[in-house]
C-alpha cells in the first residue's frame, strides 16, 4: 500500500501542495481528479521522487521513501507513465521497452509476453521508431514500458490526454484488467471525468494544491465530484 501523509511541496516560494494525503491499495484504482494546475502532476512527481517534498511522509509497503531518489523507488516497484508519455522518439519500440530493464535484476530483463497480449500493436511495431507512432500508440508504449519493470504501484498521469476515443477505450480496458489482477496498486491522475470515474475505487479531488474531497467512489455523489472538474 502507498500512503501519502500530509505532504507539502514548493516550487521556490510557490506552495503547490498543501498537506495532501491519500492511500493507494493493491488491486484498486485511486483516481486523483482536478482542473488544470491544481497540483496533480506535482503530487505524482512527489510520489515517484522527481520533486522533493518539504514536509510530510510518503510510505510504500511499510517503509518511508520520502527521501529516496527516483531510481530507488523504481527498484522498489514504483513505475510512472508520465504526462506527455515521454517516449524516446529515435529509439525503436523494442528499445523503448528495454529502457525499463534498468530497474530490474538481470534474470528479469526480458519483455513479458503479457505486454503484447495487452497491447498487440506493440508487437507489430517492435522495429518502428517511437517518434513514428501515433499519440495513442505512444501512450500504449509508455504503459508497456512501465509494465516491463513489473510494478507493484503504477502511476498514470493523464493517460487520455490527446488520445483518440477508440484507444482511450483500450487503455481503460487495460487499466481495469491490471487492477483486477490484484497485484498492483494504481494511482491515476485525470481530468477526463467519465474515464476516471468508471475506473476508480477511491477518489481524491484537488483544488489549488489542497484535497477538497476524498473517499470511496461509492460513497461520493457522482455529480458533486463532477462539479469540481467543470470550468
Ligand atoms: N517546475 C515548476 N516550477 C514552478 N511552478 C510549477 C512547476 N510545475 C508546476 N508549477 C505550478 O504548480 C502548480 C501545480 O501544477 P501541476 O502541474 O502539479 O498541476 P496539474 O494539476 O498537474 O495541472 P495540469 O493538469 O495542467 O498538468 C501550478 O500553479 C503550476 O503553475
Amino acid at each position: 500500500m502507498l500512503s501519502v501523509e500530509n505532504i507539502d511541496l514548493y516550487y521556490g516560494a510557490s506552495h503547490a501542495l498543501r498537506s495532501v494525503s491519500l492511500t493507494a491499495e493493491t488491486g484498486k484504482v485511486t483516481a486523483v481528479l482536478g482542473r488544470n494546475g491544481v497540483g496533480k502532476t506535482s503530487l505524482m512527481r512527489a510520489v515517484v521522487g522527481q520533486h522533493p517534498i518539504a514536509s510530510g511522509d510518503i510510505v510504500w509497503e511499510g517503509k518511508k521513501i520520502s527521501r529516496d531518489p527516483s531510481w530507488k523507488r523504481s527498484a522498489a516497484g514504483i513505475a510512472i507513465v508520465p504526462q506527455g508519455r515521454e517516449v524516446f522518439p529515435l529509439l525503436t519500440v523494442k528499445e523503448n521497452l528495454e529502457t525499463g530493464f534498468a530497474a530490474l535484476p538481470r534474470p528479469l530483463r526480458h519483455i513479458p509476453d503479457e505486454i503484447f497480449d495487452l497491447f498487440p500493436v506493440l508487437r507489430d511495431m517492435l522495429g518502428r521508431r517511437g517518434g513514428d507512432l501515433s499519440g495513442g500508440q505512444q501512450q500504449q508504449l509508455a504503459i508497456g514500458r512501465a509494465l516491463v519493470t513489473r510494478p507493484r504501484l503504477l502511476v498514470l498521469d493523464e493517460p487520455t490526454e490527446g488520445i483518440q476515443p477508440s484507444i482511450i477505450k483500450d487503455i481503460q480496458r487495460v487499466i481495469k484488467q491490471l487492477a483486477d489482477r490484484g497485484d498492483m496498486a494504481i494511482l491515476l491522475v485525470e481530468q477526463y471525468f467519465d474515464f476516471a470515474h468508471e475506473l476508480a475505487d477511491e477518489i481524491i479531488v484537488l483544488e489549488r494544491g489542497e484535497v477538497v474531497l476524498a473517499g470511496a467512489k461509492n460513497d461520493l455523489d457522482r455529480e458533486n465530484v463532477r462539479t469540481y472538474l467543470t470550468v
